[in-house]
């Protein structure tokens, strides 16, 4: 099961930094040494908070990580090859195997590398390194580099929560007297939300901003022309039709999963929206997918979900503490729960899930509908390859399709498909940075059950 063969017919190769010039070697080149700096700054400064909770040993070992991470950077400012992981995670095997795997194709083990291999591969491996720099250093092993930008992030985006959470509350004080076409609206409205809350991750910027400052909900429309394709009729209409297969016998009727990218405003969107989901009846259960480690800067851990929902509760602003205590509820009554599957945290493309993760794609099999938010879970939806931008979005899934799915995404990579015919051509001369400043958004569907719509 080598997941990244350059040779398969009619695939186009992984993206790399092998490629001078191009994001992926700007990426690895300016932005990953960025963001080591940046955690070993965030470790250096918590030096006495370490001393406080840990004495010696907690010099010692944000010591021992500041200089294992200094290592870090320097093997890919350098280029070296990529080496095989010794923290004893479990995923260690798997991630030890992939580099094998990795090493036998190329004939060497030097050409597995910083610059030479996939962008995918290697993003993902230096968030891995990142973790066992922790991991072999007891007793900060735990400790999350990203949480003070996560939080931060949370705290700097309040006015725009509390307008979010109060347009919530509205909907559902009224929910019973909407008619479908004002539910889809409301549904329309909290989905886009959604979409462009995925604007809001730290990884781009390397750490520096990742707040909603305006209120969201009155800027949807100005970003409508941003949108280069909109799918969300799919959505609606595969929420709609699971509601009408809902049978006595069927255990979970109408089930939701969404894979979840960012902590702080992003988060808070998809709470927003997997409640106007539940309470609305057009879901029954939510399944939340998160991160088992800290992850591309500011992605959701269990810790951040748990946190996000206890600070919307606390919160000193009457409809948001009320959304945030509902929240817990659905959490405690079972309506949501919140999962993390190591393979998350790995580099395959998801067209191998099936294969490497079969538990994890037999779960999702069970969902009516899997929404999948932002910019890498696109990389690994398409397997982050240089695809054509015609090329359709089911032929770049390789057949991964547990369920009906849809990512909601801004674009923060280069690869986009499923555009019509000189629709890239035209955006790349009006602005050539279309792909990566998340400026734009895509909503992209795709049923394996794609007769019942036919
Ligand atoms: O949080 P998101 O939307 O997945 O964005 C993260 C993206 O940002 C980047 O760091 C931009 O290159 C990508 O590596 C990654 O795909
Ligand atoms: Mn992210």
């Amino acid at each position: 099961m080598m997941a990244t063969e350059l040779s398969v017919a009619g695939v186009p190769p992984s993206l790399s930094a092998k490629v001078v010039g191009s994001f992926a070697y700007f990426t690895v080149k300016d932005r990953f040494p960025t963001i080591v700096t940046k955690v070993i700054d965030t470790i250096h400064r918590n030096k006495n908070k370490f001393f406080e909770e840990y004495g010696e040993d907690g010099i010692q070992a944000e010591k021992q990580t500041i200089s294992f991470l200094s290592k870090l950077r320097n093997e890919l400012q350098t280029d070296k090859p990529l080496l095989a992981l010794t923290d004893g995670l479990q995923d260690v095997e798997s991630w030890n195997q992939y580099l094998q795997r990795h090493q036998r194709l190329e004939g060497d083990q030097e050409s597995v590398s910083w610059f030479k291999s996939p962008w995918l591969y290697v993003e993902c491996y230096m968030y891995r390194r990142i973790q066992e720099a922790f991991w072999l250093n007891p007793p900060i092993s735990g400790y999350d580099p990203f949480n003070e930008g996560k939080t931060q992030g949370f705290f700097e985006s309040q006015q725009a929560v509390m307008a979010l959470c109060t347009y919530l509350e509205g909907v559902k004080k009224c929910m019973d007297e909407l008619s479908k076409n004002q539910l889809l609206e409301h549904f329309n409205k909290l989905l886009l939300v959604s979409l462009w809350g995925n604007k809001c991750d730290l990884s781009i910027s390397a750490g520096q901003e990742n707040s909603q400052k305006i209120n969201p909900l009155e800027v949807l429309n100005s970003l409508q022309p941003f949108i280069l394709v909109d799918e969300s009729n799919m959505v609606w209409s595969t929420l709609i039709s699971a509601q009408k297969q809902e049978q006595p016998g069927k255990a979970t009727p109408c089930r939701v999963d969404i894979v979840l990218d960012n902590a702080g405003f992003e988060l808070v969107s998809d709470l927003v929206l997997a409640d106007f989901l539940v309470s609305s009846g057009l879901a029954c259960k939510i399944h939340f997918h998160g991160k088992c480690m800290p992850w591309f800067v500011s992605d959701v851990t269990a810790n951040d979900f748990q946190w996000t929902i206890r600070q919307t509760m606390a919160a000193n602003h009457k409809w948001m503490s009320k959304s945030g205590v509902q929240w817990q509820r659905y959490v405690k009554e079972g309506v949501w729960c919140y999962h993390d599957h190591p393979f998350w945290t790995q580099p395959h493309e998801f067209c191998d899930m099936a294969a490497e993760a079969p538990d994890l794609y037999t779960t999702l099999q069970r969902a009516d509908l899997v929404l999948f938010k932002g910019d890498l879970n696109y990389r690994k939806l398409t397997g982050d390859r240089a695809w054509d931008h015609t090329v359709s979005f089911d032929t770049a899934l390789r057949g991964f399709g547990p369920a009906p799915l849809c990512i909601l995404r801004t674009l923060k990579a280069n690869i986009q498909v499923g555009l019509q015919q000189g629709q890239g051509e035209k955006l790349s001369s009006e602005d050539p940075d279309w792909m990566t400043r998340g400026k734009y958004a895509v909503i992209q569907f795709y049923s394996p059950l794609s007769e019942q719509f036919n």
